[in-house]
């Protein structure tokens, strides 16, 4: 091999879209292409036929993470036109001394993938032993959403080996360039290039870190820095589809129309019209959070207005919602904040400050507690539990790439229901 190779990896389950894909990627600057898992479980060696098919002069990579029968399954791969696959690292010593000899047999390299695998030096020396001939650093998508990072796996096997290195796992622009510098000698890369509306455009950027790859990024983000940058990129929906459709507060209107709320949760419990502790909380708010009121959905009556919602500008909180009423309403719209709330009504309640600040609360049929991710947008305002913030922020950023794709794919002439296949993944 000379230089770093670029792999781009086809995660998708639609063939056609893979293929246009991958000749998009091709025509970027990526060496290798492959066929991703999701793939082959979708279309089985077909989807490595057709990708030989269409690009006989390019490396086909079958990541079919093998568990076991090394032998008959390296055979298929080969057979159908794959030049490299992919067997799993924790897969016993006998399924790789197999996948070995019938890679010999049938003229094919087995890449060996450290995906999950324990300790990870001793297995990639161990598999390296048992004849493989390239290794995968490689972090799982799952593991990814969590924050597992596969340059820092990359880094605790880089120089101990003496075979090729591929590192894998949510690389783009600036990490491929990264992982080689950190020792890798294949880059295997597939969201940021294959779910890129111009995936041409997305392997070149990768393509030139890996080719000029520049300086190590310095130092790491401030955890609720990165989740609050996250959320920024996306959508609710794409939130709401991160978290299995659920999280979506009901029956909320945004006052200013078209804005965007991000923060996390001070919560307030109080009675219909009590203003006295949603108007405390904005005191107890820091900058960058989120007022959540339950006002027993009230209509009547209204807990917040024009003055409150000045008072949050003053000290920087992003937003309010109201499982209530809202008045004031051409002001609030004048000021621009934020406000979502279930009704608007011109009467003020009292302040006779029944309720509390800081507990678990419902909101909108969401249980919200304090320090919970809560956004807003046009379509409505979502909570996400903060326990899982930072991964459902990853897994919505991957839903908005997804769709910027589909959305490419529908420009060019498509629809929504041909681009997803829909009448074939209807459940049977
Ligand atoms: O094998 C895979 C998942 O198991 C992927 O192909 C690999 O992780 C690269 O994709 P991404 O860059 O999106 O992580």
């Amino acid at each position: 091999m000379s230089g770093p190779i670029l792999q781009a990896a086809l995660d998708l389950i639609e063939l056609s879209r893979a293929v246009q894909i991958g000749r998009e990627a091709i025509q970027g600057g990526a060496d290798w292409i492959e066929a991703g898992t999701p793939l082959i479980k979708s279309e089985g060696m077909n989807a490595v036929r057709r990708l030989k098919e269409e690009f006989p002069d390019t490396i086909i990579v079958a990541d079919m993470k093998i568990a076991d029968t090394g032998t008959l399954e390296v055979e298929m791969a080969a057979k159908a036109g794959a030049d490299v696959v992919c067997v799993l690292a924790g897969a016993d010593d006998s399924v790789i001394s197999e996948a070995v000899r019938a890679g010999h047999l049938y003229g094919v390299k087995i890449m060996a993938d450290l995906i999950n695998v324990k300790e990870p030096l001793k297995r990639a020396q161990e598999v390296e032993a048992l004849g493989v001939d390239i290794i995968a650093a490689h972090v799982g998508i799952d593991q990814q959403m969590k924050g597992k990072n596969s340059l820092d796996l990359l880094s605790e096997i880089a120089g101990k080996v003496n075979i090729p290195i591929g590192a894998a796992g949510g690389l783009n622009a600036q990490t491929a360039g990264e992982a080689v510098l950190a020792g890798a000698d294949i880059l295997l890369v597939g969201s940021s290039i294959t779910k890129a509306a111009d995936v041409a455009a997305a392997a070149r950027n990768v393509r030139n870190s890996i080719d000029k790859p520049g300086i190590k990024k310095s130092g790491k983000a401030d955890i609720n820095d990165e989740i609050r940058a996250l959320f920024l990129e996306v959508s609710a929906p794409n939130i709401t589809d991160a978290m299995h459709r659920k999280g979506a507060m009901s029956g909320l209107i945004s006052i200013c129309g078209d804005v965007k709320m991000v923060g996390r949760a001070v919560t307030v419990e109080t009675v219909a019209g009590d203003w006295a502790k949603p108007v405390e909380a904005i005191d107890v708010a820091q900058r960058g959070d989120v007022i959540v009121i339950n006002n027993g959905r009230a209509t009547h009556v209204a807990p917040w207005g024009e003055l409150a919602t000045h008072s949050c500008l003053n000290k920087g909180i992003s937003g309010i919602v109201i499982d209530g009423s809202v008045r004031d309403v051409d002001d609030i719209k004048k000021l621009g904040l934020p406000v979502f709330a279930t009704a608007t009504s011109p009467n003020a309640g009292e302040p006779k400050g029944f309720g509390e600040i800081g507990t678990e609360i419902k909101c909108c049929g969401e249980s919200v507690r304090p320090g919970d991710w809560i956004i807003g947008d046009e379509s409505g305002v979502v909570v996400v539990p903060k326990e899982r913030a930072y991964e459902i922020a990853k897994r919505a950023l991957e839903v908005k790439k997804h769709e910027n794709r589909v959305r490419e794919e529908i420009k060019r002439g498509s629809t929504l229901s041909v681009v997803m296949e829909l009448v074939k993944w209807e459940k049977k």
